[in-house]
């Protein structure tokens, strides 16, 4: 019987996390077999430029105060020592290597699967770890890897929130506490982000 715990990781760019990451998070603490789920704060996403993104260290710090409430939701820094941009068949090796008693999973939204494929390496990725994929709104019908054996469809709550989104509105001076943790909207205000 395989008696290592079972790990989620959650990657992210959380810049910053908002409540509908949290309530994904929470969904597969509480509702699939995995023991923890851990928020990977990406310094750079290979596919996304980095020039709007906060510093590293402010993210991870939302992402601590948003999680630090929940005992089996944690922040991960493993890729801030890591070469960048940030692929995602690198961390895992690593967290692997460094964690041998855990088998670790990924938890990825529907709209992430549609490019799995052209991820590094992606193939590796599936031959060494389980993906769990949630419903996210996505106008794609033919997702390449939907019926791969490693990919398993987990219902979760569709929350259509969107950093981006949460960025443009305080630039704009709307207000966006509703979206966010009352400590992570706090230090927002504070350190005057996206402004
Ligand atoms: N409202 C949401 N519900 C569920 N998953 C989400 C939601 N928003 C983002 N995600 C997913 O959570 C992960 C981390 O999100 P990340 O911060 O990297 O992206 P994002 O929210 O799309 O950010 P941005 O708008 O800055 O591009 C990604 O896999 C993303 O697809
Ligand atoms: O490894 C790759 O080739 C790769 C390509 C695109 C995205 N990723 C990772 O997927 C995670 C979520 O991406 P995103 O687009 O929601 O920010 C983030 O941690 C990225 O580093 C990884």
């Amino acid at each position: 019987m395989n008696s290592r715990k079972k790990t989620g990781l959650y990657f992210g760019t959380f810049n910053p996390v908002h409540v509908g990451h949290i309530i994904i998070a929470n969904h597969f603490a509480e509702h699939s077999d995995l023991d923890e789920i851990w928020l990977v704060v990406t310094p750079h996403n290979p596919f996304k430029k980095k020039s709007s993104l906060l510093p590293d260290h402010h993210r991870l710090e939302m992402v601590h105060r948003a999680t630090e409430k929940y005992n089996d939701l944690k922040p991960c820094d493993i890729e801030f020592k890591l070469p960048q941009p940030s692929y995602t068949v690198n961390t895992l090796a690593h967290l692997q290597e460094k964690y041998p008693q855990r088998e670790f999973c990924l938890i990825m939204g529907e709209d992430n699967l549609n490019g799995l494929h052209k991820w590094k390496n992606y193939e590796i990725i599936l031959e060494h770890h389980s993906i769990y994929v949630y419903p996210r709104i996505t106008s794609t019908r033919e997702v390449p890897l939907e019926k791969h054996p490693r990919i398993h469809k987990i219902d979760a709550p569709i929350i259509e929130i969107s950093s981006t989104a949460i960025r443009k509105d305080i630039k704009a001076g709307k207000n966006v506490s509703p979206l966010l943790d009352p400590s992570v909207w706090q230090y927002i205000d504070q350190m005057n982000f996206y402004k």
